[in-house]
């Protein structure tokens, strides 16, 4: 279901945690709120879902105006970070409860939920789990036990606030993966919140980037990441050198811009052993492996520093050693007109 969010506001005292904010998510999409701790995520989900009032704006879902509407009315499914299980009912129980509710609220028999509860077990593969108990489980099961629990009353909408928070990274990574196929086998439109820019990458069909209650940018993956709309999108998406348009750097060639400050990206800067052109000289001051890329930092004639992200292969094929004189060139770098907001 399309949800449209028009004009959405929220203040906490004088403090504007959601300001203006507008949005449109189609259906079936898996949209990530992505910004850092306290630009206003959380406060978003929890007005979609009806858990804040808006002190202004409109939320619509399929159309609907909701903003009023109760949380029960929004036909949502929710997992939070701390949203634990129920700790006496076992998996099968807990992913049952919210159907129970539904069977009792409609005046339908119970049962009902048997064959949906196998076939929920079934799609987050924890099929001889059943009858444990949440304590007898890992942290990555519990969290698909509760977004189990959260689709099993059918949602028209699923949001997730950092579902995968409380976890250790290899684990997180797994349920990631896992993630997109249960998305992509049941195709509810979801909102996840995540201050995890991999994790947004690599999951969202979009992502709204977040910064002081506002929205930054919405787009794909791939725009946020080589279009980026402000300085605070590129500097918070993916790592980036800050540098003075003053600097040495840029001397001798054409990123010369008017603009206070320039932005690189590591793996945009080109290392040479020799001259070449107009390449600045710089010193290798750190070298750091990081598996398949090699990370340089290099100290420029003027003292200033700039991270070089190297292929393996090619650090092997140059041999870089600490202290010694390479010669740099940036192959791509970027200016904003507000210069470096
Ligand atoms: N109930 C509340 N009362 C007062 N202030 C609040 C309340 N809820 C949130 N805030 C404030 O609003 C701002 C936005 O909070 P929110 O939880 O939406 O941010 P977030 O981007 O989700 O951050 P995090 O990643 O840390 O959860 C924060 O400064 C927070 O302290």
């Amino acid at each position: 279901m399309t949800i449209v969010v028009e004009n959405l506001s929220k203040q906490f005292g004088n403090f504007k945690a959601v300001d203006q904010v507008s949005l449109e998510i189609k259906p079936g999409k898996l949209v990530a709120l992505l910004g850092a701790s306290g630009s206003g995520k959380s406060t978003l989900l929890r007005l979609v879902a009806g858990l804040e009032q808006a002190d202004a704006g409109r939320i619509l879902i399929a159309g609907q105006d909701v903003t009023f509407k109760s949380v029960q009315d929004r036909g949502i499914g929710f997992v939070f970070q701390h949203y634990a299980l129920f700790k006496h009912l076992t998996v099968r129980e807990n992913i049952a409860f919210g159907l129970e509710l539904q069977n009792l609220q409609q005046g339908r028999k119970k049962g009902r939920s048997k064959a949906k509860v196998e076939e929920l077990l079934d799609l987050i593969q924890l099929q001889g789990l059943g009858n444990r108990y949440p304590s007898q489980l890992s942290g990555g099961q519990r969290q698909r036990v509760a977004l189990a629990r959260a689709l099993a009353i059918e949602p028209s909408i699923l949001l997730l606030d950092e579902p995968f928070g409380a976890l250790d990274a290899k684990v997180r990574k797994d349920l990631r993966g896992w993630l997109h196929r249960l998305h992509t086998e049941v195709n509810v439109t979801t909102i996840l919140v995540t201050h995890d820019q991999e994790e947004a990458m690599e999951l969202a069909d979009e992502i709204v980037v977040m910064n002081n209650g506002k929205v930054e940018q919405v787009g794909s993956p791939t725009e946020i990441y080589d279009q980026p709309a402000s300085a605070f999108v590129m500097s918070f998406i993916g790592p980036v050198n800050i540098l003075p348009s003053s600097s040495c750097l840029f001397q001798g060639n054409t990123f010369n811009a008017v603009a206070p400050k320039i932005f690189v990206r590591p793996h945009d800067v080109v290392i040479t052993t020799q001259p070449i052109g107009a390449a600045t000289p710089a010193k290798v001051s750190r070298l750091v492996h990081l598996g398949r890329e090699i990370q340089a930092e290099l100290t420029l004639s003027d003292g200033q520093n700039i991270n070089a992200n190297i292929r393996r292969e090619h650090f092997d094929q140059i041999r870089l050693e600490l202290e010694q004189q390479v010669y740099i060139q940036p192959k791509f770098a970027k200016t904003f007109s507000s210069g470096g907001r």
